[in-house]
């Protein structure tokens, strides 16, 4: 299996380059899911409580569907992996099956970092009225289902923000130990940025909007030039919200990284 598929916590060969790879898959994830969702218009309704689609309840559609399909994933254990941040934690229920361990390579006391909320907002305020098309065709159940799959995919690459932060911690410790106590979040924001390596990302991510976006045909030289999704929106959510967001995971994460260590005698 090419390793970009594997995931770490199987292997448990955490290094920079190979969270790196595991970054690279998922933005086939992402993308592909960003075609699924761009197949529906925006369909508003499903974020709009004053439809009241849930009867008797104050929350919209899309809360609701999202609550619940929490609720089911963690009864097959997805929240025990460390790799997966829920969006609704509170009264999760625990897991009904019998369910593997997983390595602790984070840190515990700073791996609850949850930046979700802001994710949400982000991805239904900006982002999505950027990839759709307005307008309504009523099928909210697909579409819901398309929106919380695009939107774990999301949620799970930012949080990797925490496996890149902790093997940046392991291979300068001496570095980030005197900003991390002086809480020097700037800094540590310098300290953890490589703008080369998000150069490549922003470039591959586009790229892979143009390749997995074509129209395939049997006609060879037909080519109509044009993509299920702009390739430029693939770049922009990345330059301008995922690794943003990861990067802030990395500095939460490093900002927790000694909470609960002793002290070291100097
Ligand atoms: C994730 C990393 O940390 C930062 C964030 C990046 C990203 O989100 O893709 C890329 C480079 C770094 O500035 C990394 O170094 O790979």
């Amino acid at each position: 299996t090419p390793v970009e598929e594997r995931s770490l916590l199987e292997t448990g060969e955490f290094t920079l380059d190979s969270v790196r790879q595991s970054l690279t898959g998922q933005e086939d994830t992402i993308v592909y899911r960003l075609i699924e969702r761009a197949k529906f218009p925006l369909n508003s309704r499903l974020y709009d409580q004053k439809y009241e689609l849930v009867p008797g309840s104050p929350v919209t559609l899309i809360q609701f569907l999202f609550k619940q399909t929490e609720i089911v994933q963690a009864k097959a254990g997805r929240y025990l992996n460390p790799e997966e941040t829920p969006f609704f934690p509170e009264n999760l229920p625990p897991s009904v099956i019998q369910d593997r361990t997983y390595p602790v390579f984070l840190h515990p006391p700073a791996s609850s970092v949850n930046v979700n909320n802001i994710i949400w907002d982000v991805y239904f305020n900006k982002f999505l009225p950027l990839l759709v098309k307005p307008g309504d065709d009523g099928n909210y159940a697909a579409t819901s289902a398309s929106d919380i799959e695009l939107l774990q995919a999301l949620s799970r690459r930012i949080h990797y923000g925490k496996f890149v932060a902790e093997v940046k911690y392991r291979e300068a410790p001496h570095e980030y130990e005197p900003l991390i106590r002086a809480k020097d979040r700037n800094a540590l924001m310098n300290l953890l940025t490589f703008k080369k390596q998000e150069e490549m990302v922003m470039r591959r991510v586009e790229k892979k909007g143009m390749v997995f976006g074509q129209y395939v045909s049997l006609n060879d030289t037909e080519s109509t030039g044009k993509y299920k999704i702009d390739p430029s929106l693939v770049s922009q959510l990345y330059e301008k919200w995922v690794m943003p967001l990861t990067k802030d995971v990395e500095v939460e994460y490093l900002l927790k990284r000694l909470d609960g260590e002793q002290k070291q005698v100097p």
